[in-house]
């Protein structure tokens, strides 16, 4: 399968590419990237120039070539290249000069399992994982977006443990834990409620609801108070809406019994995160905002990630990592929207917010005291 990837190119960098939510992934990836760029004759050549690469990793060889072969027949100018354990270098070759990398490597749940119970293995891949990112990739650039599980304990020790291989990089702004799928969640039920329900009449327009917090049962906070139809909406209907949020991954594990978890919407949801940072990246755009798991002190330089952590932290009760708002340029987060907590409901903040700290402060703690040892 030939590769064409020049200096110019964007190159995405996906672990774990053979999966479940690998292959749904990088299907949709090479199915729409380009439409990212301008194909016009009016628009700057430099764009019309833009190149994207899928360098497609995962530790089954024989999967991860057939996925990439199969998906390089698709009609799209994005290139793949396909990487594993069989190749001499097979890490080093995905992850050398690339500007994102997208991890969905590591275990899924099987029912009865919480994703805390995947800590131990996926732990082993993603420390493996960051000391090759910490070898063979440019510290000042690259972004991450982790989505293997834990992601609420995994961040932390991703971060720690390339702090630990460059203790002057500030790549603590670039690792992003990927929630999406709470956000498309709270969305689609919601959606789903106002039609079953008759609170609405039925659009096509779907709800946005900021979803913060970690990314674990009840450390999920989805703000219902923000939906345009929250007046409209019963306690009961709330309540019944928070929890189905906070168990949505649990209802797939349970439908797919014992066959995984959420494949297909998570990569749906990744999807939507990696072509807003491949806008950014390919300079289409010079900011982008989202809710992301970020750490919010920088570690290396034992100072906050942006002067707004300062004002968030305690509001958090001195909570390090958390979902929510944030503004990102090519350097990082540099901003972050602190007053999504000010503007809480007051159920909200006095219920939602501190079960849900407590218990991201102490995935917090697994983490990091994993990358201690
Ligand atoms: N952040 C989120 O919202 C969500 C996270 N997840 C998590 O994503 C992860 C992946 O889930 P699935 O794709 O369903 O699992 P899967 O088992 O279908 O795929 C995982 C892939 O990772 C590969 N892999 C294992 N070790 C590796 C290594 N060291 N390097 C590269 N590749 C490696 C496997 O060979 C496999 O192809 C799980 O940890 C799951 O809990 C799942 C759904 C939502
Ligand atoms: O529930 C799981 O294990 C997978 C996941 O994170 C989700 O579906 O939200």
């Amino acid at each position: 399968m030939p590769s064409f990837v020049d200096s110019n190119a964007l190159k995405i960098s996906i672990i774990g590419a053979a999966g479940g939510i690998g292959q749904a992934m990088c299907l949709l990836l090479k199915a729409q990237l380009h439409t990212l760029i301008p194909n016009d004759a009016n628009s700057d050549p430099k764009e019309m120039n833009m190149h994207i690469h899928m360098a497609l990793y995962d530790v089954n060889n024989d999967a991860v070539r057939g996925v990439a072969t199969d998906l390089s027949h698709i009609d799209t100018p994005v290139t793949l290249s396909s990487h594993s354990p069989n190749d001499a270098e097979g890490l080093r070759d995905c992850l050398i000069d690339t500007d994102l990398i997208v991890v969905p490597a590591g275990f899924p749940r099987k029912p009865g399992m919480t994703r805390d119970d995947l800590f131990i293995k996926n732990a082993e891949i993603i420390s493996g994982l960051a000391d090759n990112i910490a070898a063979y990739c440019d510290m000042s650039k690259i972004f991450i977006l982790l989505i293997s599980n834990p992601v609420n304990s995994l961040i932390p020790l991703m971060g720690q443990r390339l702090v630990h291989h460059h203790p002057s990089s500030d790549i603590e702004r670039r690792i992003m834990g990927v929630t999406k799928l709470d956000i498309v969640r709270a969305s689609t039920f919601l959606h789903q409620l106002s039609i079953t329900d008759g609170i609405e009449k039925r659009t096509n327009n779907m709800p946005e609801i900021p979803v913060i917090g970690g990314h674990s049962g009840d450390t999920i906070i989805p703000l219902f108070s923000r939906a345009k139809i929250y007046p409209k909406l019963s306690r009961a209907q709330i309540k019944y809406l928070i929890h189905r949020v906070q168990t949505g991954g649990d209802e797939v594990v349970k439908a797919k019994n014992g066959q995984g978890s959420a494949t297909l919407s998570m990569a749906l949801a990744a999807h939507k995160v990696v072509m807003k940072f491949s806008s950014l990246l390919l300079g289409l755009r010079k900011s982008i905002h989202g809710i992301y798991y970020v750490s919010l002190w920088s570690h290396s330089k034992n100072q906050p990630i942006c002067s707004d952590s300062n004002i968030l932290i305690p509001l958090i009760d001195g909570c390090k990592y958390f979902a929510i708002p944030v503004y990102i340029n090519k350097q990082g987060t540099y901003a972050i929207e602190y007053q999504i907590i000010e503007k809480m409901a007051d159920f909200e903040r006095s219920s939602l917010l501190p079960n849900s700290i407590s218990k991201i402060k102490a995935n917090i703690e697994t983490g990091l005291a994993y990358s201690r040892q």
